[in-house]
């Protein structure tokens, strides 16, 4: 048997071309589980929120959140699917330590949100190009347990001597976005599939649902891929690869299959069709299960549960309560703003547009409040290791820095050290200025001494502005800006210097 030789992704795309499918789960923000009244909140003690339903004693029966079918809907509406008017949960078989019923409640023939669509769109040389992204079906589902794999010398599964399962998360409430097979993407198959997780992350923000955390699990992506040879007009057989948890590895993950599926195709052997798990640390994934013998779950319908249907008037409700989408916001922002693409780009990719909005909202003008966003607010996100959300200041803060630059109490290099105040949490940028004495001197009592001073300790640049060459005051202005530490007003100061000279 020939050795699979890994080919360059180029040589890959010369020969084949890929299909995508992601599949998505989604952790619903609801304050209590799907089928239990248990609470759901991040980072409890293991089985600390748990009771007889989630953990599947005999006898308790499940009753379906409605806030989460709401969420669904919600979701739904938004990817531009049909509502379906009645549909059933199905109990998933199979075992597994971390889900105590043995079977998991999902929905199979029947989920709620079909046949939608995202558009999302990537960058290219030639300039910004959209993909439509079918969306085949969002199903409502729940989440197990977590396992974890303690003592042996390594910490890992294969050294441990136990394993610990906390249920805390099984019967959060989940959401399960599938897409279409997605073709005609070629060499831009892993920006493709990594725009459309960014895109699918923003419009569940935007909707509230789930605060969206990949590092955290709150969205985990499973990336399908396949590739088959030009022209063949058949595809080939996919490989999942599973929990796929940064952006940046969604496309690694796409990018490094392509080219392993070709190294095996290459080498005459067939591609199996497997689950595979990615491995941050080398960029690509390993193998996992191999799903040759498609798993029989044995799906049926739920019989402890009611079936799901939700009324035309509903529906309609939870329409109306759409914020405006993603999509529209950034045609909107471009339009008021008179965004360039790399503009517009540049905000999406720091996450900024909703927070530079709100600054807009407090009063500043879009350009100062971008400025500030993009430069230094993100310079020091950068350095901390956090989102640009996530630094203590507010947008009005933001905003007040702005408006003190505008009436002149502040210069920008000032308004960069009040800045600094506000986050290391020394209060509101008057009382940082007010604290650290930033105030731009401009009274002409206070700056008149340093006029004073300057002249004084210069003669000889004084004589030269008596004398008429008022290109020597520069001088004497540096002197001043010396003196007061770059707190003056640099423009008053120079008319007091021609005045004081003049005379
Ligand atoms: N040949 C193919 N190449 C790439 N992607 C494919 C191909 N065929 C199907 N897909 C995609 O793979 C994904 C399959 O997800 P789906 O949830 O339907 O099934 P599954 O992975 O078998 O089930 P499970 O939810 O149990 O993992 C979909 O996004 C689908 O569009
Ligand atoms: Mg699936
Ligand atoms: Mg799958």
């Amino acid at each position: 048997m020939a050795h699979a030789v890994t080919p360059s992704f180029e040589q890959a795309l010369d020969k084949y071309e890929p299909v995508l499918g992601l599949e998505t789960h989604i952790e619903l923000g609801t304050a209590s589980k799907m089928f239990c009244p248990c609470p759901t909140a991040f980072g409890a003690d293991p089985n600390t929120q748990v009771c007889p339903v989630c953990l599947a004693f005999p006898g308790s029966l499940p009753v379906v959140n409605e806030k989460a079918v709401e969420g669904a809907i919600r979701l739904g509406l938004a990817l531009n699917c049909s509502i379906a008017p009645w549909g059933r949960f199905a109990r998933k078989n199979y075992f597994y330590p971390d889900m105590p019923k043995n079977y998991q409640i999902s929905q199979y023939d029947e989920p709620i949100c079909v046949d939608g669509y995202l558009n999302v769109t990537v960058d290219t040389p030639e300039g910004p190009r959209e993909f439509r992204v079918e969306i085949e079906r969002v199903h409502m589902e729940e989440d197990t347990g977590k396992s974890s794999h303690v003592g042996g010398s390594t910490g890992r599964i294969h050294g441990a001597s136990h394993s610990n399962v906390d249920y805390n998360r099984a019967g959060i409430p989940l959401l399960e976005i599938v897409t279409k097979p997605i073709t005609g993407t070629d060499s831009l198959a892993p920006l493709v599939a990594r725009a459309y997780a960014a895109e699918l992350r923003d419009l569940v923000r935007s909707l509230g649902i789930s605060d969206v955390r990949m590092e955290e699990g709150s969205m985990r992506c499973d990336v399908n891929v396949s590739i088959n040879e030009r022209g063949a007009g058949e595809w080939g057989t996919r490989s999942e690869t599973k929990n796929v948890n940064s952006l940046r590895s969604v496309e690694r993950a796409v990018r490094s299959e392509i080219e392993r599926q070709a190294g095996v195709l290459d080498a005459g052997e067939r591609v199996v069709q497997e689950t595979r798990h990615f491995q941050e640390h080398l960029g690509r994934s390993t193998s996992g299960r191999s799903k040759e013998e498609a798993q029989d779950y044995r799906y049926f319908p739920d019989p402890d549960l009611v079936p799901v249907a939700p009324s035309a008037e509903w529906i309609e409700e939870l329409r109306a309560t759409l914020p405006e989408l993603p999509a529209a916001q950034r045609a909107r922002v471009t339009a008021e703003w008179n965004l360039s693409d790399t503009e517009l780009r540049d905000l999406v990719n720091a996450d900024a547009i909703g927070l530079v909005e709100a600054t807009v909202v407090e009063g500043a003008p879009s350009a100062e409040a971008r400025k500030l966003w993009l430069n230094e607010l993100s310079r020091r996100a950068t350095e901390q290791e956090v989102e640009l959300s996530s630094l203590p200041i507010t947008p009005a803060q933001v905003a007040r820095v702005i408006a003190l630059v505008a009436e002149g109490t502040l210069t920008n290099k000032l308004a960069r050290q009040v800045v600094e105040g506000v986050l290391a949490g020394e209060g509101e940028p008057d009382a940082v200025v007010e604290a650290r004495g930033l105030k731009v001197v401009s009274d002409d009592g206070a700056l008149g001494a340093a006029v004073d001073e300057a002249i004084a300790n210069n003669p000889d640049a004084a004589d030269k502005v008596r004398g008429g060459k008022v290109a020597a005051a520069g001088a004497l202005v540096g002197a001043v800006m010396k003196a007061t530490r770059g707190q003056a007003d640099a423009g008053r100061a120079r008319e007091l210097i021609l005045e004081k000279l003049s005379g």
